[in-house]
């Protein structure tokens, strides 16, 4: 790779547009690791906003120390100790005079160890736990000092991103900030946006990352600061912008019709081992009216969790198929792609064809298989992940692309797609795992068609859902303990919503044990989101047999996993989730005829929304129900960060929350598009990013 860095004349100032690894203190091995938070250059950095703030400018007293509460102290070190029986642990007691706390680390070396002398001071920040003791942090982030002065708190509020393996919140903040000055000296961000009002781009982005004044700061606390105003409305807005192009784009080219459908349908029926219901019925015609026209179809399928997706992605598939053509189904993840791909094998098995499967983990004579037979003038079904979406992966007939939305609101994937079908313009069919209500998804979708599945399969009995206490956990793992031993299945979901996926899976494991000690007769298995895909299978695998009885999980199981046998689910600190994730997660049970159930542990004290979130579960299992008390809730009231808006696709923006600003952006995006597409085209580029780039994830 050619050095960018310089010129014949000399070293080059980085612009927005340079490569991270160009940037001062970032190098290839870090530009590397940031590309799993898909930043890639300068630019990209402006607009990775924080999750969160952390509150490091007053220290809380030791007295007034709260569990789960995130806080900055500062005491005197009155102990000091490395116990070594069961996990090797230093041990670190402050005390500063109001009362006292535990710090505990597992990981450390004899310099920390020997840093911690008697007498100096620490000042700490993370997470109170209850510890059997009185309050304890694990693993705080900490600064030691021999006297107390030296140790001040901070004068603005700190920054908390999303981060990734190998970068730490240090290293990014400097990077962040880095941009923030390069982006001082470009133009771009300072242009006026017609239409878009609050402060200019690069000012909000500069609030955001570093809000200074308490004002600033509770407003941004309470997500009401003009300045996430701005960004929300300005992402919402490329967003229809990216949308309106798509689809002007692929209605511009025609699509392969695609004959007999219907025949396609009768055939899929015949050999699944059920019938389907009215509403599938319906939303099957539906798709089917639109494979059989050269207009290409551009419809969404929505469907409560369980409601039975999976059936009409399969028919079209089949239908493309059965017409010599070539039909893929992308999901978003290794796990839920290899799910797919085993239910088609199963139901396709009697019709005499076998699924292609493409994902990064396809070794390559595999892989070169896949793609030559997809290169091929020949019929065919694909399964995987983004991997089918890859340069180097050319459809001779692609006909139609059906996507299993997680990023539900995100246009990246099908801008990837649109240009895998040569001249023509694939039907487009898109499976959203979350419900929302119909005018909202039309609206957010911008003119999406939509169906919506609003039936369950018959024989499902609705899930019980009950809301307890943390301090009756024992009860509930005896519980669990008792109803495996009688042959049922559980998930106990953990939720610590941690910065990286590592502290979250650290979590989980020490769950697991605790849980293997309490429960030494049960097989208790383990998935999180740092285990190898194989591994990840293998933990899924056990548990769909039965060899596991009792699966510990984080969130990764979110989204789609299905297994019929478990019919109970006990979900750890229900309170930090959003609605429409807990009922997504809660859709994990209630899959078989069986009765099943639902645990929601809370931490006390409830804060008053998360009461009503707990409360909406419990009263009901309709998840368009839920969706609109969802719209109900979230308001600009509510905190930021508890859960990552990189989950719907977007930075900033929340399509539901700011659900009143999009008739307006609607009618914005029209006009731009006529008097300003260049503009567009660059607010495309800044939010949604380069197209070009997300075919090559
Ligand atoms: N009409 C039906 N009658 C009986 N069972 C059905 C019917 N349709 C689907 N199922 C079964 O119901 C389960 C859920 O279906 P599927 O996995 O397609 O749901 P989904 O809509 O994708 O839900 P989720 O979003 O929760 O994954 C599967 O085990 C499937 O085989």
């Amino acid at each position: 790779m050619a050095d960018r860095r310089f010129s014949r004349g000399g070293p080059v100032a980085p612009t927005l547009d340079s490569e991270i690894a160009y940037l001062k203190g970032a190098g290839p091995a870090i530009a590397q690791r940031l590309r799993a938070l898909d930043l890639h250059c300068v630019r990209d950095l402006l607009f990775h906003l924080p999750l969160r703030y952390e509150d490091r400018r007053r220290h809380t007293p030791l007295a007034h120390l709260r569990p789960d509460e995130e806080a900055l102290v500062r005491g005197r070190i009155v102990a000091a100790e490395v116990r070594i029986a069961g996990r090797r642990t230093l041990r670190v007691v402050l005390d500063d005079g109001s009362g006292g706390l535990l710090l505990r680390f597992f990981h450390f070396n004899e310099a920390q160890r020997q840093a911690f002398a008697v007498g100096r001071w620490v000042q700490a920040y993370g997470t109170v736990r209850a510890g059997p003791g009185g309050p304890e942090m694990v693993h705080p982030q900490y600064r030691i000092a021999d006297a107390a002065e030296v140790l001040q708190p901070d004068a603005d509020l700190t920054p908390v991103y999303p981060l990734t393996t190998g970068i730490t919140q240090s290293r990014l903040r400097a990077l962040i900030d880095r941009a923030l000055e390069i982006a001082a000296t470009d133009a771009d961000l300072l242009t006026p946006l017609p239409g878009v009002d609050g402060p200019a781009t690069l000012e909000a982005l500069r609030i955001i990352h570093h809000p200074s004044t308490a004002a600033d700061a509770e407003a941004l606390l309470a997500h009401t600061h003009p300045a996430q105003r701005r960004l929300a409305r300005e992402e919402l807005l490329a967003h229809q912008l990216g949308m309106r192009l798509l689809r002007a784009h692929l209605k511009s080219r025609p699509a392969p019709v695609i004959r007999r459908p219907q025949a396609a349908i009768a055939e899929l029926l015949g050999v699944l081992p059920f019938a389907p219901t009215a509403a599938q019925r319906r939303v099957l015609d539906e798709v089917a009216q639109d494979l059989a026209s050269s207009r290409p179809m551009l419809r969404l399928v929505q469907g409560d969790v369980g409601s039975g997706k999976t059936v009409i992605a399969a028919a079209a598939l089949l239908a493309a198929y059965r017409d010599g053509l070539q039909a893929v189904l992308v999901a978003p993840t290794e796990l839920l792609a290899e799910q797919h791909l085993r239910t088609l094998t199963a139901w396709f098995a009697p019709l005499g064809i076998a699924p292609l499967f493409l994902s990064q983990r396809v070794k390559k004579r595999e892989r070169a298989h896949v793609i030559a037979a997809l290169a091929a003038q020949r019929p065919a079904i694909a399964v995987g992940t983004h991997a089918l979406l890859q340069e180097g992966v050319d459809y001779a007939r692609l006909a139609l692309t059906v996507v299993d939305e997680q990023h539900r609101f995100g246009v990246q994937q099908r801008l990837a797609l649109r240009d895998k079908a040569g001249h023509l313009a694939p039907h487009q069919l898109i499976m959203s795992a979350t419900p929302i209500p119909r005018t909202l998804a039309q609206t957010i979708y911008a003119d999406l068609d939509v169906s919506v599945i609003d039936e369950l399969p018959p024989g499902r009995t609705p899930v019980t859902t009950v809301v307890l206490s943390n301090a009756r956990r024992d009860e509930v793992v005896m519980r669990i303990g008792e109803a495996c031993r009688q042959g049922r299945q559980a998930y106990w979901v953990c939720t610590l919503i941690e910065q990286s996926e590592e502290l979250n899976a650290e979590a989980a494991a020490a769950t697991a044990a605790r849980l293997r000690e309490e429960l030494p007769q049960l097989r208790i298995g383990l998935v999180h989101g740092r285990m190898r895909p194989e591994e990840k299978d293998a933990q899924m695998r056990a548990f769909k047999e039965g060899a596991t009885q009792l699966l510990v999980a984080t969130t990764v199981i979110e989204v789609g996993v299905d297994v019929p046998n478990a019919s109970i689910m006990v979900i750890d600190n229900a309170e930090r989730l959003g609605l429409a994730q807990l009922h997504q997660l809660r859709g994990r049970v209630g899959r078989g005829a069986g009765q099943s159930q639902c645990v929601l542990l809370y931490q006390s004290p409830l804060g008053e929304m998360a009461r009503a979130r707990l409360e909406t579960l419990r009263a009901t299992t309709d998840g368009f129900a839920i969706a609109q008390r969802d719209l109900e809730l979230r308001g600009p009231g509510e905190l930021l960060g508890r859960r990552q808006t990189g989950e719907i696709g977007m930075r900033l923006a929340d399509p539901v929350r700011d659900a009143a600003l999009l008739a307006d952006l609607q009618r914005l995006a029209d006009d731009w598009l006529i008097h300003h597409p260049a503009l567009a085209q660059r607010l495309i580029r800044r939010w949604v990013g380069d197209p070009e780039r997300y075919a090559q994830v």
